[in-house]
């Protein structure tokens, strides 16, 4: 969804203090689902960009009910966010909270969903080009960015976190400081970047294999259905996953299982 000034959208609520502060930069509306709205804006400094992830109050619920849910969910996505960020798993800094309040403001990650740098390249490719993962040498960074998914995903695991809502639309693709990771002529690609885990609203800290292989398989479908023409290469999202801690092999052997009811499933409709 395209970026509007939160001033030309007309919020039926007033905006809490953080998004109206004049030492800030004026809020850019960037998204806006059904629980909440996600603004641009500066925080303490002028040169610091920061994500503003607002909950606003919901007419429909009792008062007390709805602040005490908002504030559930808030403080559970940073308990999570702040797990990550001690375990070394790539999410945005959490710089300030107001869990009653509704808001919480986070690092700024300048760059693409991973969803649009995987389409930007698709794009650019005739169709045929994404067949056959193996032979595709052409792919390369395609395959990269795959390993990069799943060493991520993996780190996650490891840290007793499931994200609940995975997604290419769910991870972002931060930008590379100058040179690094690029191939041998020096020319970077649209899937560049360290692969930032954003949106944990729906995350839990669990160990088990089954909800980790099923966090595996919510990215899986969703990968299919948005990149059907990569959907090949998901197996490299998979092998590297299975590289990065002790207990990831058993959760692939989980996720076959998975699949098999989710077939089920959709066989009987
Ligand atoms: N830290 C960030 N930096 C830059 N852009 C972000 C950041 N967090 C979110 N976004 C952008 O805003 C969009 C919505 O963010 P997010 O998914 O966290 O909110 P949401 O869908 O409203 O959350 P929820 O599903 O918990 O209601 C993302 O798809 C992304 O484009």
């Amino acid at each position: 969804m395209a970026a509007t000034p939160a001033a030309a959208s007309e919020p039926q609520f007033p905006l809490p203090s953080i998004l109206n502060n004049p030492a800030s930069a004026p809020p850019l509306l960037i998204a806006q689902g059904a629980e909440g709205r996600l603004y641009k804006t500066t925080y303490l400094v002028p040169d610091l960009a920061c994500a503003v992830k607002y909950r606003p109050p919901k007419p429909y619920r009792h008062p007390v009910l709805d602040v005490r849910l908002t504030k559930a969910r808030l403080s559970s996505e940073a308990k999570v966010l702040d797990r990550c960020a001690r375990d070394g798993v790539p999410v945005p800094a959490l710089y300030a909270i107001d869990a009653a309040g509704g808001w919480m403001a986070l690092e700024w990650i300048d760059g693409p969903p991973v969803r649009q740098g995987i389409n930007d390249w698709l794009g650019a490719r005739p169709e045929t080009d994404t067949t056959h993962a193996d032979e595709q040498v052409d792919q390369t960074p395609l395959v990269d960015l795959m390993r990069r998914i799943g060493t991520v995903m993996g780190a996650l695991h490891r840290t007793g976190v499931v994200h609940g809502d995975l997604t290419t639309s769910n991870m972002m693709l931060r930008p590379w400081k100058d040179g690094q990771g690029q191939n041998e002529g020096g020319e970077g690609t649209v899937l560049d970047g360290d692969v930032v885990l954003i949106d944990f609203g729906l995350a839990t800290q669990s160990q088990s294999d089954e909800d980790r292989a099923v966090d595996l398989y919510v990215l899986e479908r969703a990968f299919a259905s948005t990149h059907p023409r990569a959907e090949a290469y998901f197996e490299y999202v998979l092998k590297a996953y299975g590289k990065t801690f002790k207990k990831a092999p058993s959760v692939l052997v989980k996720l076959a299982d998975v699949r098999m009811r989710g077939r089920k499933r959709s066989m009987l409709g």
